[in-house]
């Protein structure tokens, strides 16, 4: 029988083969943290990622749990707690009708560390969540988030300073949930990338994973323009919305309800352009492709955190338009106004 040859590769030179061998174990020995590659027929085969970690099971992260479990090769962990857990034995989650069968780990368990830990619960449960993850945690362990809002990447950095952390937006998804049931009409696709441009192979792992789950996705050339482009859609959108209690159909009929959104847009293209950043009037125009093409019932996550009377991420939004606004000497009226309307009628995070 012939042994398949391995190449190991150490986590700060992956791209430098250290050894050839036979004996997988061999890569104990002194390269550790490190990596390892399959040759076949003398060509690399993509290290896959097979064991997926998501923590968050609301709208956004069962819509895209429910494919991954999908995907060939991948075993998908969902990290919850006690409570949680017996609250979804009681009352599976339904994701377009179906329930779906999730596989439940205590954040306690004894677990091998995932390939890739993907974080989808609002930015109040980001502390706790980054807690909870830490036994699915390796030295090689890739994270995404899904949060909106441009700080959940450095939280993560906080955390865990020594991961590989790509950068992620989800565009496009009109996922509504209510208690556990999920729906939605279209997943949108997620928009990912390497902001240090030092980690190619990490973004062709997840895009190979993501291909094989059947989620869109794009890696865009500037993923930290997109961030803030969809940070802008966010403070438009999601607090408008919430204010006018307005699915996405408001914003489609109303000239009204467009224009307070695209006026706190332009406070969010003024201060991204004073970074460098360069968002323009296009970018809002670009947002209105995605936006008719959304449902008309659906409804931002914000609008969903009002009608449920959860807290909102609203710190995330215009709070923090707010605070660059004033380190840079940036007007933000409209976003002023949106901040206070919006904490007038929601309950603080706890
Ligand atoms: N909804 C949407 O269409 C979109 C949302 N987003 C963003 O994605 C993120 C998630 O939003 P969304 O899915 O709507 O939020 P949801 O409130 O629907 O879901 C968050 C989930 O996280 C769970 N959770 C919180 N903390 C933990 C924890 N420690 N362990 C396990 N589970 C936990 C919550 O459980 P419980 O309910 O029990 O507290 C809840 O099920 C937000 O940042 C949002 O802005 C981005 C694009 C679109
Ligand atoms: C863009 C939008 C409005 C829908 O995907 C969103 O990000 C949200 O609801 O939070």
């Amino acid at each position: 029988m012939q042994l398949p040859t391995y190449i190991i590769l150490t986590q700060h030179a992956e791209k430098h083969a250290v050894a050839g061998c036979t004996q997988p174990n061999l890569y104990m020995f002194g390269l550790a943290p490190c990596r390892m590659l399959e040759v076949e027929k003398g060509e690399l085969r993509m290290e896959r990622i097979r064991r997926v970690s998501l923590i968050g099971l609301g709208a956004v992260g069962a819509a895209y749990g429910s494919r991954l479990l999908m995907a060939t090769e991948t075993e998908l962990s969902v990290v919850v707690d006690r409570t949680r857990k017996d609250r979804y034995r009681e009352r599976p989650v339904v994701v377009n009708g179906q329930d779906i069968a999730f596989s439940y780990v205590l954040p306690d368990e004894d677990v091998e560390p995932a390939d890739l830990v993907l974080i989808a619960v609002k930015y109040d449960g980001l502390a706790q969540a980054l807690k909870d993850i830490r036994r699915h945690v390796g030295p090689n362990t890739i994270f995404i988030s899904l949060l909106n809002g441009i700080a959940s990447e450095d939280d993560i950095r906080d955390v865990y300073p020594n991961n590989p952390i790509l950068h992620a937006v989800c565009i496009a998804i009109d996922a509504v949930r209510s208690g556990s049931d999920v729906t939605f009409s279209s997943l949108g696709y997620i928009s990912f990338g390497d902001a240090s441009g030092q980690q190619p192979d990490i973004v062709e792992r997840v895009r190979e994973l993501f291909e094989r789950a059947g989620i869109g996705y794009e890696v865009p050339a500037d993923i930290l323009r997109t961030m803030w482009w969809k940070f802008m859609i966010n403070v438009g959108i999601n607090q408008t919305s919430a204010i006018l209690r307005a699915p996405y159909g408001v914003f489609q009929q109303s000239t009204d309800a467009h224009t307070v959104m695209a006026m706190a847009m332009r406070e969010v293209i003024a201060i991204a352009r004073q970074l460098g950043i360069e968002l323009s009037e296009d970018d809002i125009d670009r947002f209105d492709d995605v936006l008719y093409a959304m449902a008309p019932t659906g409804k931002t996550s914000m609008l969903q955190d009002v009608e449920a009377g959860r807290p909102t991420e609203v710190e995330q939004l215009s709070g923090r338009v707010l605070q660059i606004g004033r380190q840079l000497g940036v007007p933000t009226p409209v976003n002023e106004v949106l901040y206070r309307a919006i904490r007038a009628i929601t309950p603080a995070s706890p």
